[in-house]
């Protein structure tokens, strides 16, 4: 394995040739070299795009923007489609809404002047290289490269149900290209798939190609986390492609390193064969969930025994070979990758044998689940073992902050647990629509009018928690938090800093401050710490790698600032330059070495770009943006109502592939447009929870699922605060 440096001789995108002894170096030393007679590699200059979810989407929204290639994303889901094509897209991703009128536009906006404004004013165009089409046949015919972004679900039916991806998606996109292709093309498998997919697509190909036509496929799977899916796809850590040993998997692999060396540095571009790089990405999804199944499985210690399980996640995430990222204890974790994943490596062990693998990995699994219970035993057991008519508000639906989506969030458990104990459960959260918990309620085996007698969706935290016996905090959404904005985030945790501690009666910082300073709903954070980089330790210097990024075609070059965590609770809007340049201090989020993210990660535009005019750096207001954010239908049950039909049948499936947040109510206050995501500002303003105690029963319980609040502040309320990881003060009647 070897970094694409010597995949792509100079950065560019031009053919170029490679030898036999590049063949063994790409490969690494146990690779097979083979005759190297016509080598060259086809530059790319039409990618068509299969799927236009939360991968698709984005990640043809910034191949486009930040290269001159032609792309188009397609969907057999004309509704998607249609919004793609609109000013209010189907998915919420922030920044992604200025990176896709510019590159589909070729206009720009921020929230202070409207796109028609813009567009008219010279010099504030581009050139559009992105396009949205249902038109699934021509799109495999125009292109050289085609990115397959389908949904891979949970099997939900016959052998392996539950455990099993479903590569139904996948089967039928395949047949589409062999079927339409009449010229040859490389395929990029992005979809999460199990190890050896890629051999079934190529068998499927070949058996299905027209004469004369060929086929190379690539594993390039996609890492993005949602909510800072354009961040991670600006600066990944790392891209992978993994190839056939063979010249025209060489030749491939280059023409895709071609593609990402637009934007990404060529020692980021790694090769390898193309089983490795399937398994990699179940693999980094299953070592991330076990990292969050272990410092769980801490904070159950933790509570048993008085340590506090923020502080033991800092301290042992200041070990270099830990690392703080991914370390946060929570009610368990959510969201469409990480189960679906485990349970895909838990099928792979269990066909290959492996019985000890299968149950270690499904160790993960079990441990989320008993996260949940412990959760909700713990708060049944304060609150008097009974929850029958007490009314518990539940702060937060989606399965992480600064999202909508609720797939396989921890909150459907606890509120269909509180419904079971006949609790009257008030639910708020600011960017999920009532439709879709309503579904996901139901999903999980709800009955909706039985439901519909125990649970409430309101539309302000104030009207969930009013007459409420308890309080729990599913979402760390930053509205809720009443701690100073200086202590907010995950990596920082509440009571500590490197030296100082914060009072527990006011939450101001006493001694010296090396947190984060952090306000993601507003706040003016206070900046404490040192304020210059050289000030800051040199494991933080190492990470906050300044990123120039030319492109070889046009020569047009952006900067920006690669960050040192994905955790989007550390962006920061302090006050000061923008957007911050190579040699700026004040780029670092002071005390912590971490670059400010969202006004810096974005690319500025340096130099003039020879075939499209200039678009200004109107992308450092993205993250004032904050539209309400989609949900979307569970992978698991997509596709439960029909079956991918053949290729021709496709483009007019009516299938259930909408997004949650398609829904019917256009009735909601918000109107029709709310479907989809626009740029529109919406600020949210914190809790008062001065306000929220007037309304409370006494004795007033909150339970914090996110160690976001400041318990003292909160007792000094007259509340009584239970947080994961911290030793209960008032259970015991369990
Ligand atoms: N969501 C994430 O954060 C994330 C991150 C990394 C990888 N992945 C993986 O990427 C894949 C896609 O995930 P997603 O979240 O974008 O899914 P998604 O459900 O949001 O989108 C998939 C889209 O593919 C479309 N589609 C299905 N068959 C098609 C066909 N034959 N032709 C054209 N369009 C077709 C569907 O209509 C749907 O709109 C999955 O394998 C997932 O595991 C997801
Ligand atoms: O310290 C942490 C970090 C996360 N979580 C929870 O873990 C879940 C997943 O979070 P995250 O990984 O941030 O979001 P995803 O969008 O699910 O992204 C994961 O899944 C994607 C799909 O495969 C991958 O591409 C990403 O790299 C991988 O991070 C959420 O419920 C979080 O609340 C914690 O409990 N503690």
């Amino acid at each position: 394995m070897i970094s694409a440096e010597n995949l792509v001789p100079g950065n560019e995108c031009a053919p170029s040739s490679i030898n036999e002894s590049s063949v063994s170096q790409i490969h690494g030393e146990g690779a097979k070299t083979v005759g190297a007679a016509d080598t060259a590699h086809k530059a790319v200059r039409k990618i068509t795009c299969l799927g236009s979810g939360f991968v698709g989407g984005p990640t043809s929204a910034v191949t486009a923007f930040m290269s001159n290639i032609d792309v188009t994303v397609v969907d057999i889901n004309s509704e998607r489609i249609k919004a793609w094509n609109s000013d209010r897209l189907p998915i919420y991703e922030p920044g992604l809404h200025e990176i896709v009128y510019a590159a589909r536009d070729g206009t720009y906006t921020n929230s202070a002047l409207k796109r028609n404004e813009l567009s008219n004013l010279p010099g504030r165009t581009r050139k559009p290289n992105l396009h949205f089409s249902t038109n699934v046949d021509k799109a495999i015919q125009d292109a050289d490269l085609i990115f397959v972004c389908v949904n891979t679900p949970t099997k939900a039916n016959g052998v392996g149900k539950g455990a099993a991806a479903d590569l139904a998606f996948v089967e039928a996109a395949a047949r589409n290209i062999a079927h339409v292709a009449t010229e040859d093309k490389i395929i990029v498998e992005k979809s999460t798939v199990p190890c050896r997919t890629a051999h079934s697509i190529r068998e499927i190909l070949s058996a299905n190609a027209k004469p004369g036509v060929h086929f190379d496929v690539l594993s390039n799977p996609e890492f993005l986390a949602e909510g800072t899916a354009v961040q991670d796809l600006l600066s990944p850590d790392r891209v992978i492609i993994g190839s056939e040993m063979t010249p025209e998997g060489i030749q491939a692999a280059r023409s895709l390193a071609g593609v990402y060396s637009q934007w990404i540095p060529t020692e980021r571009i790694i090769t390898m064969n193309v089983w490795s790089s399937e398994l990699s990405k179940l693999a980094a999804n299953a070592l991330l969930a076990q990292r969050i199944s272990s410092i769980n499985a801490l904070s159950a210690i933790c509570e048993a025994t008085g340590a506090e399980v923020d502080e033991v996640s800092h301290a042992c995430g200041l070990d270099s070979r830990i690392g703080p990222h991914m370390l946060a204890a929570g009610p368990g974790f959510g969201g469409s990758c990480f189960q679906k994943d485990i349970f895909n490596i838990v099928y792979l062990s269990e066909s290959l044998h492996l019985y000890e693998v299968a149950d270690y990995w499904r160790g993960i699994i079990n441990m989320n689940e008993y996260q949940k219970q412990r959760f909700t035993k713990r708060i049944i057991s304060c609150m008097f073992n009974n929850l029958t008519g007490k009314k518990v508000a539940v702060l937060g639906f989606a399965f992480k902050k600064n999202t909508s989506d609720t797939r396989e969030s921890p909150a459907i458990t606890l509120v269909s647990n509180f419904a079971a104990e006949r609790a009257q459960v008030a639910i708020y959260d600011p960017k999920v629509k009532e439709a879709q918990i309503w579904q996901e309620l139901q999903e999980a085996g709800g009955n909706l009018l039985q439901l519909k007698k125990n649970v409430l969706v309101c539309k302000s935290g104030y009207d969930a928690c009013r007459g409420a016996d308890g309080v729990v905090i599913m979402t760390g959404w930053d509205e809720f938090s009443n701690k100073d904005p200086i202590n907010a985030g995950n990596l920082a945790p509440p009571s500590m800093t490197s030296i100082g501690r914060l009072s527990p009666i006011t939450g101001v910082l006493q001694g010296r401050a090396m947190n984060a300073s952090v306000d993601n709903c507003g706040l003016q954070a206070k900046a404490q710490g040192p304020k210059t980089t050289k000030d800051l330790p040199s494991v933080q210097k190492k990470r906050d790698a300044t990123l120039v990024i030319r492109n070889p075609t046009t020569g047009e070059v952006v900067n920006f600032k690669k960050s040192s965590t994905r955790d989007s609770s550390m962006v920061s809007e302090l006050e000061g330059p923008q957007i911050p340049s190579h040699n700026d201090e004040n780029a670092f989020i002071e005390g912590t070495g971490r670059p400010r993210l969202r006004a810096s990660e974005v690319p500025t535009y340096n130099h003039p770009r020879p075939i499209m005019e200039p678009f200004p750096s109107a992308l450092t207001e993205i993250d004032n943006n904050l539209p309400r954010s989609p949900g979307r239908t569970k992978h698991g049950k997509q596709y439960s109502t029909t079956t991918p039909g053949s290729p021709s049948k496709l483009s007019s499936s009516p299938r259930r592939y909408s997004f949650h947040t398609f829904p019917s109510d256009k009735t909601t206050k918000d109107g029709p447009s709310t479907s989809n995501f626009g740029p529109e500002e919406t600020k949210t303003e914190r809790l008062d929870w001065a306000r929220i105690a007037k309304g409370m029963r006494k004795p007033m319980w909150v339970f914090d699922g996110r160690n976001i609040l400041d318990a003292a502040k909160l007792e000094a309320l007259g509340f009584r605060v239970e947080a994961i990881g911290r030793a209960s003060k008032y259970s015991g009647f369990g």
